[in-house]
This record gives structure tokens, sequence and C-alpha cells, in this order.
């Protein structure tokens, strides 16, 4: 049992620092022309979902136990950054850990900067939470997340009465945000569809009094806002427009610890899935998967191509639709893939790239820009690693266009950008390529699969 609080916490693996990713020697690899990947695997626990879990552990009254909690270095620089603000984080077995919150108005000042490393959803879904208490923080990360735009959640955070004390150019990090105990409840249209801004207002709105209303032109991840409702707070969810959703939540809530079990995370499990698709042979069961429609465009996308994944057993588990995947090598076909399906796939469209590669004529995958934002540019990064492997590809403007057929030849090095989804889905694509592929770093991908590569060797990939 460790305790993140505890002083001998920085000994322990789960609480070894993140920071040091992209200072270091890089980790190359490569993948290699394999045969058909069988198995039955649970890959790890959904991100998103351990993040939050960990979040409102730490705003509630009562211990909060997690299982299933993803443990890779996102999640435990959140958990890190929980204990700092003052809540007893303990990692009690692999996957399951307790939260004693501090209530919704407890967070104290942390000794030190907190560091997110690598993680997006881990800084910005913590900066809404300081906003609303009366704490100072000051945010960093590693090169990647310190390129990335904080003005988005900045900007409806020091509207509700937060400050900004410091920040590099651009408001990037590092930063210094003071928060407010008089904040005031808003309401605020996201000007991008992002469930990382939607989450930092209504955790922000946690602390304020009144109502703090979000509008989304279209509906993204819904995790924030199932979970505020499984801890006890008053929020109410409506359809805005087509596509969109309009959520209200009643400020300063008494949030009680509520048991939280971590289903297998969809942009995990894609690369399996994929790696499935395009390996002759392969007959592979992936479990547990949630099944969150605003998480599953990947899934719809490849059905439309021609897939072969049968929904064994869908379930609902811990308020939340999972089921077991069977998926089997399968001829593809190009698609059209809808600029309003990106929020339900936004993390997936690198490994769908790589499926487009092996798919029959050509997959058109429109309204695009926010992967400039993510990791990488992983517009460009997908774009040139096709170019390294001999994959005829376009962008237009914000569409990526790429043009497959039934064998690839390969190459490499990879560039992966400090991206863990960009060397995931370059190694995926060797598996099935004519010369295997060499990505460049192999080390961000323990961000968020720590186990992929033994995963992946386990159902018969060839990776050295
Ligand atoms: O809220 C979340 O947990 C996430 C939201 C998405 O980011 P954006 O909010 O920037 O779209 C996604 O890309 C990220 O991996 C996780
Ligand atoms: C975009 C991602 O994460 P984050 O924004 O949390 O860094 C991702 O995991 O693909």
């Amino acid at each position: 049992m460790t305790a993140l609080n505890s002083p001998s916490a920085g000994a322990s693996a789960a609480a070894s620092p993140a920071a040091g990713h992209g200072e270091g020697p890089a980790t190359p690899a490569t993948a290699r022309r394999s045969g058909g990947l069988e198995g039955r695997v649970r890959v790890p626990g959904d991100k998103s979902v351990s993040h939050r879990a960990l979040i409102f552990g730490m705003f509630a009254e009562g211990v909060t136990r997690i299982t299933g909690l993803l443990e890779g270095e996102d999640v435990l620089n959140t958990a890190k950054s929980c204990a700092a603000l003052g809540a007893k984080v303990t990692r009690l077995s692999e996957g399951t850990w307790e939260v004693e919150g501090v209530g919704a108005r407890g967070l104290s000042t942390p000794a030190a900067p907190l560091d997110f490393g690598n993680s997006g959803t881990g800084v910005r879904l913590m900066m809404g939470a300081v906003a609303g208490q009366n704490v100072t923080a000051t945010f960093d990360g590693d090169a990647s997340l310190r390129r990335r735009p904080m003005k988005r959640v900045l900007d409806p955070l020091t509207a509700m009465g937060a400050q900004v004390a410091s920040a590099a150019e651009g408001g990037r990090l590092p930063l210094s945000l003071k928060g407010s105990t008089a904040l005031k409840a808003t309401t605020y249209e996201t000007p991008m569809p992002s469930a990382q801004v939607k989450s930092a207002v209504l955790l922000a709105g946690i602390g304020a009094a009144g109502e703090t209303v979000v509008i989304e032109r279209e509906a993204t991840r819904d995790h924030t806002e199932r979970m505020l409702e499984h801890f006890g707070a008053d929020i109410r969810v409506e359809p805005h427009g087509a596509h969109g959703r309009r959520i209200t939540l009643k400020g300063r809530p008494a949030l009680k610890a509520a048991p939280v079990d971590v289903p297998a995370d969809p942009s995990s499990a894609a690369f399996p899935l994929v790696a499935a698709l395009i390996v002759p042979g392969s007959d592979i069961v992936l479990t547990d998967v949630m099944m969150n429609p605003l998480r599953t465009g990947l899934i719809t996308t490849l059905l439309e191509m021609g897939a072969s994944i049968e929904v064994v057993a869908e379930r609902t588990e811990g308020g939340e639709r999972v089921a077991d995947l069977r998926v089997r090598h399968s001829r593809l076909k190009g698609v059209e893939v809808p600029p309003e399906r990106a929020p339900a796939m936004i993390d997936e469209y690198p490994v769908l790239a790589v499926a487009a590669a092996f798919a029959d004529g050509v997959t058109a995958m429109r309204g695009l820009s926010e992967l400039r934002v993510k990791e990488s540019d992983r517009l460009a990064a997908v774009a040139d690693g096709l170019a390294a492997c001999g994959i005829a590809h376009e962008v237009k403007g914000d569409d990526l266009l790429v043009t497959g057929g039934a064998t690839v030849g390969g190459g490499g090095p990879v560039a992966t950008h400090m991206d863990h989804r960009i060397a995931m889905s370059f190694l995926v694509l060797g598996l099935a390529s004519e010369n295997g592929v060499s990505v460049d770093d192999v080390a961000f991908i323990a961000t968020s699969f720590p186990t992929f590569m033994p995963m992946m060797r386990a159902l018969g990939a060839v990776i050295d």
C-alpha cells in the first residue's frame, strides 16, 4: 500500500515522477510483419474516467474507492496533484486506489508546482478544479504540454473570476492560477468541441454560487457530467440544436464519495482492434470495452468500412455501457468520415489512418482541426508517418485523405513527436506491412497504455 502523501511515496513505482521524457535518450522500436493475432485481452482502464475519478474523489466527502484505474503516467500525475492539493491518495493494489476527499470547498495551496507531464486532460481539468478554491497553484508539464493552448480554459475561468498570476507567452505553461471563493457562475458556450474545456468550466462551477451552464454545439464525451451526478451533484443535461447539449450545474454541491469501476479504454482498445483487422489470420477478443456512444466513432467508421467487429456481450457496468468485442481480419473499403463524428473518435484518427492504408480506395477524414493541438500536430505527424511508409495521402485544409490497398511497404523511422498515439499507430501499421515499420521513440506510450508492448506481443505481434 502506498500513500502518495507519505514521505516515502517518491520511492514507489506508482508514484514515480513522469518528468524527464523527451529529455533523456529516445527509445526506438520496430514492428515487423506478424502472423495472425490471437487471444483475449483487457486493455487498461479508461484514461478520461481515471482522471475524473481521482478529481471527484478529491472533491468528495469520505473515501472513494476506484478499481481498474489506469496506472499510466498521465493519470499518476493527476493522482500526485490531488495529493498535493490536500486529498489522501492511496494505492492499495494494481488498479485499486482510495481517495480520501477534502470536500467541494476544501482544496489547499500546494507546496510546489504541479507537474502534469504530457497530459492535457490532467492540467486543464485541474485548472478548473482550482479556479473556485482559495488556492494559488503553478501548473507545468513537459515540452509537448508547454506548447499546447491553455487560453481555451483560461478565458472562461478568468471570466468567472480566477486570476492568471503569471504565464508563459500566449497563456501557455508554466502558469500560476489564483482561484477565488467568490467565483461567478456563468453561461459559457465552448468555441470548439472540447470535453476538457467543458469539464474545466463545470469543475470551476463546483466552487461558484448559482448555476453554471455549459453549451456545446457538438456533444463531446460526457464523463464529467456522469460523474457529477454519481457523486451527488444537481446536474441537468438537455439537447441543444442538432448535435449539441446544454449542461446546467447547481453550484456548491455537497459531493459524497462514491465507488468508481473504470471500464477498459476504447481509445487504447483501438490499437489491438485495428491490428487484428489488418493482420491476415487474426481473431481476437477485447473484453470490457467502454461503449459510451460519445466514444465509439471509430467502431462506427470501421463497421462502415466492412470490419468484422462482433459486439459479444453488451451490458451496463458502473453506469457505462461495456462490451466484449470479437475482431477478425477483414478486407476494408474506403469511406467518408463526416466532420460531426470527430468528437466521438478524436484520439482515434491516427490509427484510423492506419486502417485506411489497408482499405481499398480513398478514406476521407473531414474536419480535423483539433488534431493540430494534441500532444503533437497529429495531422502533420500522421501525414509525415504515412509518407515515410510509402502510403499515398493528401492533407487538404483540415481534411486527411488516405488512399489504401492490400499491401503496404512500410519503412520509417517515423517521428513520434512525444506523442503516444503516433507511436502506437505506426507500430500497428508495421505488423501488417511488407518490411516492418520503425518509430523513433516509444517512451510516451507509458502515458496512456503502459502495457501496450507486452499485450501486443502476447497476441502474437513481433515488436523489437
Ligand atoms: O476530456 C477528456 O478526457 C479528453 C478530451 C479530448 O480532448 P479535447 O477536450 O481537447 O478535445 C481528448 O482528445 C483527450 O484525450 C481526453
Ligand atoms: C489528446 C490526448 O490526451 P491529452 O489531451 O489528455 O494530453 C490523447 O490521449 O490522445
